[in-house]
């Protein structure tokens, strides 16, 4: 009689939440029409997020449809929902202009959840809001100087080596194919976690990966924990309260014990290194250069620096290689200039010599424009805005959201779209183009802090790839390319396998 009842009473409480949570979407779904601009039609409980359930494109793909739906209609902008929160669909480069850069105190924040009591080394760079981040953006990028990078110049050298080394290796013992995103995860893991966490992390020789896979699971997000996500960023406070996580605990312990025990074993053996952890130590030592670092602001920014450079350098690093063994007159042009700029340095790959590799960075742009690593910028909007111009108001909390992929890929901006064309970014067509037409690094106050070192890092592996070896695609990669539906950085579907040949 008592289980009876109590099965009636959670049932009535069971169908009264669903009811609320209908109404409350039901009432969510208005907004945009009442804003009077137009929007997509959205279903519950995702809004128009279906994609993320189906998955049967990549959300890349999924926006950049999107966008060119928009775009076809004569849209600047559009209304749509993730899950029942309202989101504004920005395609008009002049009102993304403002919303980066002109009226940029509105749109401070990013709007991604973290949650600072229980996880935090997940409130990092990336996640941080408002004066909190305007403090820790202003202390880091005193370690990016130029100066700075050049210090950490023997890092990627000696990162380079070893990646030289393995390939050899699998040359000589006939290991090939291979996939590349192994290469450039190995690669990018020691590039990175050395100069961000100082450590050397020897990816190429440790059979077990340890540090790479434990950078791979930090940004691994399944359907559930893609939901995870999602949840903290539209219900924060719930989410906090429920002590929800943004990075599984296995991987964010490994990963703050391996900064604290980098950090002691440096001051109990007095040894300085020319990495941004120093720099961090330094400046949590000496609070001349601002308000002193707590050890958690320490860990949070070394680690978020590093989730921020590994997959995105990797991604990189993969699709390039990709294009340059498809085309392999491209391939050949960026080598012809790797030996010219060299020679003038001793046939050395030195700091100096990568801003002359001019064509190179053609060749990198045009794998930006086309894979960009992270392929949407997101703002919160922080205070109510008006849109110039236009009869709207965007309401404090508001998401903003943005597709880089959709805007890269437009053919207003790019005479062939689809196509690898490394002349897309020669000077005239530079100049001919609106400057956000082109935005992999995203752009204003909260632009990629990192994007000096992913460059620098980038062009001297491939520098020294290059050089060494001719890359051809295996039969097993999928040409055209084929994207996984992963929610964050582009992954290849089946892997880039290529050849190396030594020259
Ligand atoms: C090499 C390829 C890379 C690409 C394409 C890339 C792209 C981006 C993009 C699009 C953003 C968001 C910008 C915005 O919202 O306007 C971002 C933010 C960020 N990136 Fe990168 N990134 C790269 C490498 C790196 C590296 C090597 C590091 C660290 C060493 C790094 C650290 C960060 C951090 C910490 C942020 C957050 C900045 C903030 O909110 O203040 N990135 N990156």
């Amino acid at each position: 009689m008592i289980v009876l009842s109590f099965i009636g009473h959670f049932s009535v409480g069971l169908l009264t939440l669903l009811v609320l949570l209908i109404a409350y979407y039901k009432w969510s779904f208005l907004y945009w029409k009442k804003k009077n601009i137009p929007y997509i039609e959205p279903t519950i409980p995702f809004g128009n997020l279906m994609n993320m359930v189906t998955r049967k494109i990549s959300r890349i793909e999924e926006l950049t449809m999107l966008y060119n739906n928009l775009k076809a209609k004569g849209y600047k902008h559009c209304g749509i929902w993730q899950l029942a929160a309202p989101t504004y669909f920005v395609l008009d480069l002049d009102l993304l202009k403002n919303i980066l850069i002109k009226d940029f105190d509105h749109f401070v924040d990013r709007g991604f959840y973290c949650n600072e009591k229980d996880d935090p080394i997940g409130c990092h760079l990336f996640a941080i809001e408002g004066d909190r981040w305007k403090k820790m953006r202003k202390q880091a990028s005193t370690i990016f100087t130029a100066t700075k990078l050049k210090g950490m110049f023997q890092i990627l050298q000696e990162c380079g080596n070893n990646m030289q080394n393995y390939i050899d290796n699998l040359i000589e013992n006939g290991d090939q194919p291979v996939n590349m995103k192994d290469i450039a995860s190995s690669f990018t893991a020691d590039t990175v976690g050395s100069s961000t966490m100082g450590i050397k992390c020897r990816s190429f020789t440790d059979t077990d990966k340890n540090f790479m896979n434990h950078g791979r699971q930090a940004l691994e997000t399944d359907r559930k924990g893609q939901l995870r996500l999602l949840f903290g960023q539209f219900f924060p406070n719930l989410a906090r309260k429920l002590g929800l996580r943004q990075i599984k605990r296995e991987v964010s312990d490994f990963f703050y014990r391996v900064i604290l025990d980098t950090v002691d074993k440096r001051k109990k053996n007095n040894v300085e290194r020319n990495d941004f952890l120093q720099l961090l130590m330094n400046m949590k030592e000496n609070s001349n250069s601002g308000p002193p670092l707590s050890t958690d602001d320490l860990v949070a920014l070394s680690f978020g620096l590093f989730i921020g450079g590994f997959e995105t350098s990797a991604s990189s690093f993969t699709f390039c290689v990709y294009y340059l063994a498809l085309h392999q007159d491209i391939q050949e042009k960026v080598r012809e200039e790797v030996k010219r700029v060299t020679a003038k340095y001793n046939n050395e790959i030195t700091y100096d010599c990568l801003s002359e590799l001019t064509y190179m960075q053609q060749v990198f742009d045009e794998t930006w424009r086309l894979n960009p690593p992270a392929h949407t910028v997101n703002r919160v909007c922080t205070k109510d805005y008006k849109v110039p111009g236009e009869d709207l108001v965007i309401e404090k909390g508001t998401q903003v959201l943005v597709t880089i992929t959709g805007i890269h890929q437009d053919k207003e901006y790019y005479h062939n779209p689809k196509e690898f064309d490394p002349e897309h970014f020669n000077a005239e067509n530079s100049k001919n183009r609106p400057p956000f037409a082109f935005i992999p690094f995203g752009a204003g106050p909260r632009i990629c802090i990192g994007e000096r070192f992913g460059k620098m890092s980038l062009k001297s592996a491939m520098a020294l790839l290059l050089r060494r070896y001719r890359v051809t695609l295996a039969k097993r990669t999928l040409v055209p390319l084929k994207l996984c539906p992963t929610p964050f950085v582009p992954v290849a579907e089946g892997g880039v396998w290529v050849h190396f040949q030594k020259l």
